[in-house]
């Protein structure tokens, strides 16, 4: 086997330990460094570039109470806050051990160790280093991007969607779990988003996970990071989500999708806040707010025994319900005029108000792809309306015709039986399949999406593109 590309740096009084470590360790690792003097740690530090320290915890002779181990512990972290330190004690006090790893030490080793024990132990430490490295990494670049990302516009004044705010304003500022339940395109996450831009860790960073666009193979690798060769493709370790979001907010969309055995597993971390990598018994502390959202019946999942009941009454501390925007239809005439200006401006073409014959025609609509659907038709309007890009003279309105919605709304399945096909439209019947095998199913993904041959994650795909 290689070398491992790691330089390391050997500290103790102890001459012999020096030269024994240093003439084992130095056929395993590029470079060794070896000191006597503590004192000279500084200067090695700040002169040599060192990836791991293997420090003594007991210095003056006679001493064994750890006290100095602890103090260049302080010093190295001081100097190099994210170095990695692995202790040697030859005590097996456990509670210093303890006290040293609280205090940011990564591992450590027993005197007299095994040479085997002592390689996996620097290699292991060496690991967690590089993906500690890569969670830093995530998390700076997330948190750059969630500084661009505003707190999303909630329009509405329905007393069902203030009723909502309210609520968010009230659990916000706990560290309660909330699980957010509506039907696609309701806004759960833009809910999820009010909640933490309203939280204490609106400073920290905000993950979000959809459990419905990943492949159900990568759930557990992409919830809690996996090791190099975990798996035929993990080609080196990988920190997961969870780690990612710690010290913020993880919000899980579609947790109705989450696998049986996984819902164990999540399970597990919510209570010992730690999660373990796909193929390694590390243990890491997470340290996570948990936001959850669904349009599944999560109640009528764990009646028949698809959701486990403890994992339910532990994510749902907090129950959020977003009413669908047909429940709320006083809401549609603001949401319409707040989309027509944001896509006139979008396209750069004159802004426009929306007749009162159109919003009429809104509000008659059953919208059941909710705002999302909405969003698209008011885009689709602004685009196509008569005075759009060519005749920028505009009458400044955007009218009932301009307005397109489809016909299959309220189609009743008898006839549609009798003569499937009105049309030949293969998109406005893929819509309809969709549609047709969601309700046959009462919205079970997995069963709806083998009906249709298809796999779940092409089902969310067009659930999404038909506003379903
Ligand atoms: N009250 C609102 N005001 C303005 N825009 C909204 C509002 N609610 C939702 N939206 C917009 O509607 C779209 C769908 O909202 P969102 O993604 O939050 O829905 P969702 O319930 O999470 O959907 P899904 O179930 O598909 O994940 C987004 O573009 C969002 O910005």
């Amino acid at each position: 086997m290689g070398k491992n590309n790691a330089s390391i740096l050997i500290v103790d009084d102890d001459q012999d330990i020096l030269f024994t470590a240093d003439m084992f360790l130095k056929r395993h690792f590029a470079q060794i460094h070896t000191l006597e003097d503590p004192n000279n740690i500084e200067k090695i530090l700040s002169t040599s570039s060192i990836d791991l320290v293997l420090l003594d915890m007991n210095f003056a002779l006679g001493l064994n109470t750890g006290a100095e181990g602890l103090h260049w512990l302080q010093r190295i972290l001081s100097i190099v806050p994210d170095m990695v330190v692995v202790l040697m004690t030859a005590y097996g006090d456990v509670g210093l051990s303890v006290e040293a790893i609280k205090q940011g030490a990564t591992d450590f080793v027993l005197k007299p160790w095994k040479n085997e024990k002592l390689l996996a132990t620097l290699n292991s430490a060496l690991l967690l280093s590089d993906s500690r490295k890569q969670v830093s990494t995530l998390t700076i670049s997330q948190q750059a991007l969630q500084k661009e990302k505003a707190v999303p516009d909630v329009i509405g004044q329905s007393s069902a969607l203030q009723h909502i705010l309210k609520q968010v304003e009230k659990v916000a500022k706990t560290e309660a779990n909330i699980l957010i339940l509506g039907e696609n395109g309701v806004g759960k996450d833009v809910i999820a988003q009010q909640i933490y831009h309203q939280s204490h860790r609106a400073d920290s960073i905000m993950l979000s996970v959809d459990l419905g666009a990943i492949p159900e193979s990568l759930f557990e690798s992409e919830l809690f990071g996996h090791v190099k060769g975990a798996f035929t493709d993990a080609h080196s370790d990988r920190a997961g989500r969870f780690q990612a979001a710690s010290g913020g907010t993880l919000f899980l969309d579609e947790i109705g999708n989450l696998p049986i055995h996984l819902q164990a597993k999540l399970l597990r971390v919510l209570e010992q806040k730690c999660v373990s990598p796909v193929g390694s018994d590390k243990i890491i502390p997470v340290d996570v707010r948990l936001i959850c959202a669904t349009n599944s019946k999560l109640k009528k999942l764990v009646d028949d025994g698809k959701f486990r009941a403890d994992l339910y009454y532990r994510i749902n501390t907090i129950e959020l319900s977003v009413p669908p925007l047909r429940e709320r239809a006083e809401d549609i005439s603001l949401l319409v005029e707040y989309f027509a200006q944001r896509y006139c401006k979008k396209y750069q073409l004159n802004q426009k108000r929306v007749s009162a014959s159109a919003i009429a025609k809104l509000e008659a609509y059953d919208w059941p792809g909710n705002i999302r659907e909405l969003a698209h038709t008011v885009e689709r309007a602004v685009i196509m309306s008569d005075d759009s890009f060519e005749h920028q003279s505009n009458h400044g309105f955007l009218s009932a015709q301009d307005f397109i919605l489809p016909q299959t709304n309220n189609i009743e399945y008898t006839d549609r039986q009798a003569n499937p096909f009105n049309d030949c439209n293969l998109e406005r019947i893929e819509g309809l399949a969709v549609k047709y095998a969601l309700e046959k199913h009462e919205g079970n993904i997995s069963q709806s999406a083998k009906e249709l041959g298809i796999t779940r994650t092409s089902l969310y795909r067009r659930i999404k593109k038909f506003g379903l």
